[in-house]
């Protein structure tokens, strides 16, 4: 990692700030859109419901809408997921992390994951956003979360993320680095779950990390130590 990534400044442009806590309210929602201007980070990232209200207060900000579909459990119909996401790429969503049909995944069914993955990403392709990719590395083995990974790329996927931070573990190191080995040099990867401090941040980013997920986003880069959010 180079100097450059160490500097709090820097790993603030790596971090998508985020409040996915279901009984978050209008107030909470704009205080992480002022913290996310205030420390300039790279998107604010928040439950449908809210992409309306972010993308107002975010105008002209330079910070990104980010939402979630499927979420956090990926059990919805591939066109639900598509649905939901035309909703909030319509509310002004620049990025949407769709969770993976965590069945396909367990059964290392790459068909089903590439169909699953390929239906939200032609809806969020077509709105102009990105779309990343919640293998939920905490569910699966190493030969799963590799064919997951591989299910992204061919389905067209601009991120694979390690996990949702609602289902048991988060983002290792070594989980970033064979997901980096598998999607290649080009794919984003975003580590999120259980980052909660500039050394979790810089040692993902070691690893192949190109965003950070974190709901202590303030804590990583002040060099403090962040909790849960949830
Ligand atoms: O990126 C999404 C995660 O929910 C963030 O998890 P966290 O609250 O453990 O930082």
């Amino acid at each position: 990692m180079s100097n450059e990534a160490a500097t709090p400044a820097h790993i603030a442009s790596y971090i998508d700030h985020t409040l996915l806590k279901p009984e978050a309210s209008e107030a909470d929602i704009l205080k992480v859109c002022a913290e996310a201007v205030e420390y300039k980070f790279k998107s604010v990232c928040v439950n449908p419901l809210w992409v309306k209200t972010v993308a107002k207060a975010l105008k002209g900000s330079g910070v990104l809408t980010c939402s979630v579909v499927g979420f956090p459990m990926g059990a919805t119909p591939s066109d639900v997921k598509a649905f939901e996401a035309r909703g909030a790429v319509l509310d002004g969503a620049d990025e949407i992390d769709m969770v993976i049909n965590m069945a396909a995944a367990r059964a290392a069914d790459k068909g089903a994951l590439v169909d699953d993955i390929r239906t939200v990403a032609e809806t969020v392709h077509a709105g102009e956003a990105i779309l990343k990719v919640i293998i939920e590395t905490s569910m699966l083995d190493d030969e799963q979360k590799v064919i997951a990974c591989e299910a992204a790329v061919e389905a067209g996927a601009d991120f694979v993320k390690t996990s949702t931070g609602f289902n048991g573990g988060g983002a290792t190191a070594e989980d970033v680095a064979l997901m980096r080995k598998t999607v290649g040099p080009e794919l984003g990867v975003k580590a999120s779950g259980g980052v909660r401090s500039l050394a979790d941040a810089q040692a993902m980013i070691a690893a192949g990390a190109t965003r950070i997920g974190a709901s202590s986003g303030i804590a990583i880069v002040k060099g403090e130590q962040g909790s849960s959010a949830y």
